[in-house]
């Protein structure tokens, strides 16, 4: 594999899953991240006879439980999961994440919840001081799809910034669908100070499913560096 974002990927998310998954209910979070770490568990469950179940995040998740031939459960069986291993957008140094680029922050967020342990993989342009210094998208924030109008001028008159509702582009007209039938507001924020206030802040507005920042949730991250090194960040 020569790109050296892919190759940065699939080592992260290889050494998350050889350092953090032991037998038992794994949460699979979603995007490109994740197909590697999923792609270690298969060969660990071959290799060495791990004992895995695995509840997804999301369709795509799903898929590459089932693809992989891998034990497929849900929340309803598993409330309580060992580990869930998931990508990010960006990570500033205290592990506060956005996600949802992928559009499944809502149960990404539902199985880090659930987790004994929540472990984040990425390649390097993910790794920031600051959040907004790589990622320029916003804040994904799922909201109930009659509410989005509410919802967008709420967030602008409590914090500021704008927010664009997520299209789907070419193959589809109209917005972005999630997995729970919403939408996706992307809210470009500014000069936000305290992060957890602002999780807090737009998950009290009506009509908020919920939103993409991840603030004190994840203990532990791995990313791949360019170099071929993998970083890893504690908390
Ligand atoms: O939050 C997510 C999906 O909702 C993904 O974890 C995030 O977008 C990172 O994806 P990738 O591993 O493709 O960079």
């Amino acid at each position: 594999m020569n790109d050296p974002v892919e190759t940065a990927k699939r080592l992260a998310a290889l050494k998350a899953v050889d350092n953090h998954v032991v037998d038992g209910i794994i949460g699979i979070g979603s995007g490109s991240t994740v197909v590697y770490a999923v792609e270690r568990l298969a060969q660990r469950v071959k290799d060495e006879g791990l004992e895995v179940i695995c509840v997804p995040s999301s369709f795509q998740a799903k898929q590459l439980i089932i693809q992989h031939g891998l034990k497929l459960g849900d929340l309803e069986m598993h409330p309580e999961l060992k580990v869930t291993i998931d990508g990010a957008d960006e990570s500033d140094q205290k592990l506060t994440l956005i996600k949802g680029g992928g559009g499944c922050l809502t149960q990404e967020k539902i199985l880090a919840s659930c987790a004994e342990e929540f472990v984040v993989i990425a390649d390097y342009r993910k790794a920031s001081q600051n959040l907004g210094e790589q990622w320029s998208k916003g804040i994904p924030v799922e909201v109930i799809p009659s509410a989005y109008r509410a919802v967008y001028q709420r967030i602008e008159k409590m914090l500021g910034g704008k927010s664009d509702l997520r299209m789907s582009g070419s193959s589809k007209a109209g917005p972005v669908v999630t997995d729970n039938g919403n939408f996706i507001l992307d809210w470009k924020f500014e000069d936000v100070k305290d992060w957890k206030e602002v999780e807090i802040c737009l998950n009290m507005i009506p009509g908020v499913v919920e939103n993409g920042l991840f603030v004190g949730m994840a203990r532990k991250a791995y990313f791949g560096m360019s170099d071929g090194s993998v970083m890893e960040r504690t908390v």
